[in-house]
C-alpha cells in the first residue's frame, strides 16, 4: 500500500477568490453519512453497540472529508445555550462601536477581544466580519518578564476581555459556559477519534491536557501542562458600508479559504447560509445550516499528528454585501496544550485495519491524484521539536498586527 505520509492535500494557489474554483452542486448536508448522533456516543461504555456505531461513523467522516454535522449534543438540545449565545451576540454586535472597542483586541497581550470589521485578512485578502475572540480564560502566567520574553506564547495564557452587565447582560457567563460545554464535547470526540484510529486510550488526548512524556529526554515543562482553547462570536455583516468601513468592492469574501490551525472546530452557525468546503478535487460543496445540529471539523494539528488520515478540510465563508441580514456563527477551537510536542503518531504501526481500509478506499476514488485545496501544504503544521505554543503564537501574529504593534515589536520585524 502506499505509505500513509503527512497530509497529501496540495498547494494549488492559482487563485484564492471566492469564486475561482467550481462550485459543485453537492451539498454537504444531502450526504446522510455525514450526519453523526452525539447521544450514540458514551465514553463510559465504549464497547456498547451504539458507542460502536458512533466511532464507524466519525471514522468515515474524519477520512472522508473532515467535515460533519453533530446532532444532539449539549449545546443544541436539552437546554437553552444555542438561543442564549445567538441573542447575546446580536446585541453585542447592535451596540455602537465605541461600546465593542471598549474590549478592543489591541489593548490585550492575550489577543483576546474585540476586532473590529475590515482588520483581518485571509491569504493577504481582506475578510468582510467583525468577531470577539475569547481563550481559556485563567490568570496571566505568574512568571518573570524574562521568562515571557524568551517564551512570548505564554502570553496566550489570561484572561478574555468581558462587558459589565449593564452594557451588555449575561456577556461573561453565557460565554463561559458556552466554553466549557464545548470543552468536554471536544474532550469526548478525542476519546471517540482513538477509538476510531484504533491507538491506546490518551494517544491522542495527550496533546491536549499536554502531558505526555517528554521528549527525547527532556524535561517534563515545570510550569506543568498548559491546555488550551479559543473561541470567536462572529459576524458576517451586510451592506457595503459597515461601521464606517468600506467593502472592497465586488469581494464576497466572509473568510477566505483557510483550514483550522488546530485540533478539533465546534461551528454553530445561524440559518443564513455562506459557509462551503472544498472537496478533494477542489470543487466547494456548501454547508447549510441545519437546525440542532453542531457542525465538527478538524485543525492542521491533528491532521499532522495522523499522518494525514484525519482531514483538515479547506473551508470559507461566502458573504454578498447585498444579502438582507447578517449571519452569525460561534466557532469553539481546541489546541494542543501550549507546552505539547506534536510528534506524528506511526500510522502504519498504530491505527487499525478498518481505518487504513478506509484511506486506501479514499485514495483509490482520488485515483492516486493528490488533494486539491486553496491552503499551502502544512501551512501551521506544529513540529516536533518545538512547543506547540510557538505555532499558536506565530498564527496569532499573523492574524492581529494591532497587538503586535502594541505589545510585540521586539519579537517580531
Ligand atoms: O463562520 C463560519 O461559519 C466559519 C468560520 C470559520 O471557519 C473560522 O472562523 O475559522
Ligand atoms: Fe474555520
Amino acid at each position: 500500500m502506499t505509505p500513509v505520509v503527512a497530509t497529501s492535500r496540495s498547494l494549488n494557489n492559482t487563485e484564492t477568490s471566492p469564486s475561482a474554483t467550481p462550485t459543485s452542486a453537492a451539498s454537504l448536508a444531502s450526504l446522510s453519512e455525514y450526519h453523526l448522533d452525539y447521544s450514540q456516543w458514551d465514553p463510559s461504555d465504549t464497547t456498547s453497540d451504539s458507542s460502536q456505531s458512533f466511532v464507524r461513523a466519525l471514522r468515515r467522516a474524519m477520512v472522508g472529508i473532515g467535515f460533519f454535522y453533530l446532532h444532539n449534543t449539549p449545546l443544541d438540545s436539552g437546554s437553552n445555550r444555542r438561543s442564549s449565545i445567538f441573542s447575546l451576540t446580536e446585541r453585542f454586535f447592535q451596540l455602537p462601536l465605541q461600546d465593542r472597542l471598549s474590549i478592543d483586541m489591541d489593548n490585550s497581550r492575550h489577543f483576546r477581544g474585540y476586532c473590529k470589521f475590515g482588520d483581518e485578512r485571509t491569504q493577504s485578502l481582506q475578510d468582510h466580519r467583525d468577531q470577539i475572540d475569547y481563550g481559556t480564560h485563567v490568570k496571566p502566567i505568574a512568571v518573570d518578564e524574562a521568562v515571557l520574553r524568551s517564551r512570548p506564547y505564554l502570553n496566550l495564557y489570561g484572561p478574555n476581555q468581558f462587558l459589565d452587565d449593564d452594557i451588555l447582560p449575561g456577556h461573561k457567563d453565557i460565554m463561559l459556559d458556552w466554553f466549557d460545554t464545548a470543552n468536554e464535547i471536544s474532550m469526548q470526540l478525542t476519546r471517540a477519534l482513538e477509538l476510531a484510529l484504533g491507538v491506546r486510550e490518551a494517544q491522542l488526548s495527550q496533546f491536549l491536557t499536554g502531558v505526555q512524556s517528554p521528549v527525547d529526554g527532556e524535561q517534563k515543562d515545570s510550569l506543568g501542562p498548559l491546555p488550551y482553547a479559543r473561541m470567536k462570536t462572529i459576524r458576517y455583516p451586510a451592506g457595503e458600508v459597515v461601521d464606517g468601513i468600506k467593502r472592497v468592492d465586488g469581494s464576497e469574501q466572509g473568510v477566505g479559504a483557510h483550514k483550522d490551525s488546530g485540533w478539533l472546530t465546534l461551528l454553530s452557525t445561524s440559518s443564513v447560509g455562506g459557509l462551503q468546503v472544498q472537496d478533494f478535487e477542489g470543487n466547494w460543496l456548501s454547508v447549510p445550516h441545519v437546525e440542532g445540529s453542531t457542525i465538527v471539523n478538524f485543525g492542521q494539528q491533528i491532521e499532522n499528528v495522523s499522518g494525514g488520515i484525519i482531514q483538515s478540510a479547506t473551508h470559507r465563508v461566502v458573504f454578498p454585501a447585498v444579502s438582507p441580514e447578517p449571519r452569525y456563527s460561534m466557532a469553539w477551537f481546541s489546541f494542543p496544550a501550549l507546552n505539547a510536542r506534536l510528534k506524528p503518531l506511526d500510522a502504519l504501526q498504530d491505527f487499525n485495519d478498518e481505518v487504513i481500509n478506509l484511506w486506501k478506499e479514499a485514495e483509490a476514488r482520488r485515483q492516486g491524484k493528490e488533494i486539491i485545496c486553496d491552503v499551502p501544504k502544512g501551512d501551521l503544521f506544529g513540529t516536533h521539536t518545538e512547543n506547540f505554543g510557538w505555532i499558536a503564537f506565530r498564527g496569532l501574529v499573523r492574524s492581529h498586527p494591532g497587538v503586535v504593534k502594541q505589545f510585540y515589536t521586539d519579537f517580531v520585524e
